[in-house]
């Protein structure tokens, strides 16, 4: 712990070292430069338990001057080196997962079996990433004039700055530094303001691990602040590339922002996701995977079904099952072993949630179960939701819902459904179920998303690239050398063998 703590923590962890609520700049744990701090809730209670430093502009210098710092330095530690250190910060986060998972629970809400999963979904990334560290390679060609050797090579970028939100904040840190890291990159992270203490525990680690002071830098604001600290990193001239995930909305400020500064930017921006079932699917497979997709973290997931499309012939059926496997969801705080939903993560949640469901029935949708939020010690609750008869003038067919509100949506033809699937401005990830072999790619081909899951609502993986396109944004966090290129520089050499001697 960096700082006095006046409240009562709701847990306790085995490693209590894990537990730090200061921002971490070169290996110091440090207050802001205004003393002022803000308040950390858990969404199961509404409670505030620990309080972290609200940074301004005026603490930026100092830390992305010390990731330049440590750039310098680390740029040229080996790439087998930087592996190790990946390989040990990933080992020590698989040591202290049940303490991480603890202190996810009470910044998302999210259960603790969900934290469990959520971690080691994002240790794969670290993992990959070492093994990245090691296949980062340049070329040599010769090209039409023979005389020519042309040859490249890949340097680091330099100090990147990451932006994250609160829905899964160990897989976006994984992610991004991982990549960085591997690459020769040093990064400085603006946690959500929901979820700052499960980023310290990650930078801590990191530390343990051997990174270079410097190496992950982590400053803390509040919701007031956000748009200041992010600013004035992404203006900084020192940083050189900003990885942002988050809504749509604040991701083209970003992009502006960097533009005006030529800077490199990866955006991972919001989903509207469609599942298309068909008539000859699995129902048990289905059902099984795109409940899971659904409901999990309280549907706060870039690639949650925001739609589902069900044909005609098997519609009924589902819905049935579907509402009746909603009916046993237990809502509940995150720490209770007997919750398989916890709450979403803000009242702002809440709000549009009630919102949309609200839209949806005044412009003439059925809601079969649920549509209201849950009074239960103070939480963020909402119930498991079903709604049919949703149309396109309704904003829950537009908008990310961000909630357990389930929307299905029938449809006859296979080219109706891509039509209505793709009638949308994002393009994050789609799903498909058929036992239809040549529909299967058709679908692949035609769906407008950066990732297609077929037969699968779990289209992400370390090795795969993740991104999307359209609204949902560009640039790539994970798969084949596509991620670290995300934090090189391609220097080509050109050598004359003409007069050489
Ligand atoms: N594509 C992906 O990989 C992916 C993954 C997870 C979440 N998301 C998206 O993130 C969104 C939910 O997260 P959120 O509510 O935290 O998003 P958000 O856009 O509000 O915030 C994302 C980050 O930007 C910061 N921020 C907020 N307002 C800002 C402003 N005006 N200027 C600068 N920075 C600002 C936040 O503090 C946070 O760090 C959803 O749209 C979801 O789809 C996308």
């Amino acid at each position: 712990m960096g700082s006095t703590q006046k409240y009562e923590l709701p847990f306790k962890l085995n490693n209590s070292d894990l537990l730090h609520n200061l921002s971490f700049v070169h290996g110091e744990w440090k207050k802001s430069k205004s003393g002022k701090t803000f308040e950390v809730v858990d969404p199961g209670t509404d409670k505030a338990w620990i309080e972290c430093p609200i940074n301004d502009a005026s603490d930026v210098d100092e830390a992305v001057k010390s990731s330049h710092q440590c750039f310098e330095k680390y740029r040229n530690i080996s790439p087998r080196a930087r592996a190790q250190m990946l390989f040990k910060w990933d080992s020590l986060i698989r040591e202290n997962k049940e303490d991480i998972a603890t202190i996810l629970v009470y910044e998302t809400g999210k259960p603790r079996s969900e934290a469990y999963g959520e971690i080691d979904y994002s240790t794969g990334f670290t993992w990959w990433f070492a093994g990245e560290a090691e296949r980062i390679q340049g070329t040599v060609f010769t090209p039409a004039l023979p005389d020519r050797r042309v040859f490249t090579i890949k340097q680091p970028l330099g100090v990147a700055a990451a932006l994250v939100p609160w829905n899964f904040p160990i897989a976006m840190i994984l992610r991004k530094a991982g990549a960085a890291l591997a690459a020769g990159c040093v990064m400085i992270v603006k946690p959500s303001p929901e979820t700052p203490i499960t980023v310290l525990a990650l930078a801590y680690l990191a530390d343990m691990a051997g990174f270079p002071k410097g190496a992950l830098n982590v400053l803390t604001t509040d919701l007031g602040k956000t748009p200041e600290l992010s600013e004035a990193l992404c203006r900084h001239p020192l940083v050189k590339k900003v990885s942002f995930t988050g809504s749509t909305r604040v991701g083209k400020l970003i992009a502006k922002i960097c533009s005006e500064n030529l800077k490199k930017v990866t955006l991972e921006l919001g989903g509207n996701c469609p599942v298309l079932i068909f008539d000859d699917a699995n129902i048990d497979q289905a059902m099984g995977q795109i409940f899971a997709l659904k409901y999990r973290h309280a549907g706060q997931a870039c690639i949650t079904a925001n739609r589902i499309y069900v044909q005609s012939g098997i519609f009924d059926e589902f819905l049935e099952r579907w509402n009746a496997e909603s009916k046993k969801i237990v809502v509940g705080h995150g720490s209770d072993e007997k919750t398989t939903m916890g709450p979403v993560t803000t009242p702002r949640g809440i709000e549009k949630a009630l919102a949309l469901v609200n839209d949806a029935k005044s412009k003439g949708a059925t809601v079969h179960i649920g549509g209201n939020k849950i009074s239960k010690g103070g939480g963020y609750f909402f119930e498991p939701t079903v709604i049919t008869g949703v149309t396109p003038d309704m904003d829950i067919a537009n908008e990310e819902i961000f909630a357990p509100v389930c929307t299905f949506i029938k449809f006859e033809t296979e080219d109706e459904a891509v039509e209505k699937a793709n009638d949308t401005s994002m393009g994050l990830a789609s799903y498909c179920f058929t036992k239809n072999v040549d529909r299967m790619w058709r679908l692949f081909e035609n769906l407008e998303a950066g990732m297609v899951g077929l037969n699968t609502g779990n289209s992400s993986a370390a090795e795969s690239p993740f991104g999307g396109i359209k609204q949902s944004g560009y640039g790539k966090e994970s798969g084949l050398g596509v991620a670290t290129e995300e934090y090189l520089i391609t220097k080509t050499g050109t050598f004359t063998l003409e007069g050489q001697t």
